[in-house]
């Protein structure tokens, strides 16, 4: 593996298609080749028992797009999240990701193409780890480091993701010994390290302090306009969480959806308060969002 530095300095490897077109963003994916479609979700539905988790859910994906996720607790997100990380299967619908069928293709093939950061990931990552260990043994679809000899690209790679995101001067530490803020960077450059085409981020400011969350939005904000980085989709509940430079959004109540299209037609006080079932008041500013509860006369 080799990298080379996008435009933020943020690695990455592989350079991304663009719309072959030329055209401009759309809200709309009819007229999608569907070679470009990252994610293609058509009437999808997940059951267990007699709850629907999701249903009736379209979603178009293309590879040049940024999207959020945003909804409520309860409300599917993470469910469509392991739908688009080929973890899990649909009940009901069809699921393509990358071109590729669920149900028709090898998940151990495609998974790799995918890379995924998750509090239950996170979780998995032995405290003792070594920062640098924890990116480089991505390559490899190992988690911790065991007897695997490196590729000394491979360590210069995982240290060139581990320095873009402000990570350089840790990569030497013990994974247990991390702030959360860093532990959620340092998971970014281990999903970042197998060059993967779509980059899933299930809730990465959770559990940061307002410097550490503001730290991310940055850093993500960064990745999204990067036009080397993967497609990108980012699950939160807050829309103070949404970085600048995030194309699109999917609103999900109650596993259905909402709204979803691009980010300022569906980022409004009506779908947000029919999202979370409160009446709502939106502000924009720097290409932030900031959301409160209208107060009463
Ligand atoms: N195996 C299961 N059996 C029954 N219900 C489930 C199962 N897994 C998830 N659920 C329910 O499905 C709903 C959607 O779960 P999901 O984790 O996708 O929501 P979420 O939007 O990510 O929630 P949160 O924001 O709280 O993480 C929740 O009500 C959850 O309790």
């Amino acid at each position: 593996m080799t990298g080379r530095s996008g435009q933020n300095g943020l690695v990455t490897d592989r350079g991304l298609q663009g719309t072959t077109d030329g055209r401009p963003h759309s809200g709309g994916h009819e007229a999608a080749d569907t070679t470009d479609l990252v994610i293609r979700m058509d009437d999808v539905g997940v059951r267990r028992g007699p709850t629907n988790l999701v249903r009736g859910v379209d979603w178009r994906v293309e590879v040049d797009e940024r999207w959020v996720i945003l909804g409520p607790n309860g409300a599917g997100k993470t469910t469509m999240l392991r739908l688009a990380g080929a973890e899990l299967h649909p009940s009901d619908g069809t699921v393509h990701l990358l071109g590729e069928r669920l149900g028709g293709v090898d998940v151990f093939e495609l998974r790799p193409r995918i890379g995924l950061c998750s509090a239950a990931q996170a979780a998995r990552i032995p405290p003792d780890e070594v920062v640098r260990d924890v990116v480089v043994s991505a390559g490899y679809a190992v988690m911790g480091r065991w007897r695997e000899d490196y590729d000394s690209l491979d360590l210069d790679r995982a240290t060139e993701l581990l320095d873009s995101l402000g990570m350089g001067a840790l990569a030497d530490r013990r994974f247990g010994t991390l702030s959360e803020g860093e532990r959620k960077r340092t998971l970014i450059a281990r999903a970042l390290m197998t060059d993967p085409e779509l980059l899933l981020l299930d809730e990465p400011a959770a559990g940061l302090d307002l410097g550490g969350r503001e730290d991310l939005v940055a850093r993500l904000a960064a990745l999204a306009s990067d036009p080397d980085a993967p497609a990108l989709v980012l699950v939160t509940h807050h829309v103070e969480e949404i970085p600048p430079g995030f194309t699109h959004a999917l609103l999900l109540r109650e596993g259905g959806i909402v709204a979803q299209g691009l980010l300022s037609d569906v980022i409004t006080e009506e779908n947000l308060s029919a999202t979370f079932g409160q009446d709502l008041v939106l502000q924009r500013s720097g290409g932030r969002f900031f959301a409160w509860r209208r107060p009463a006369e």
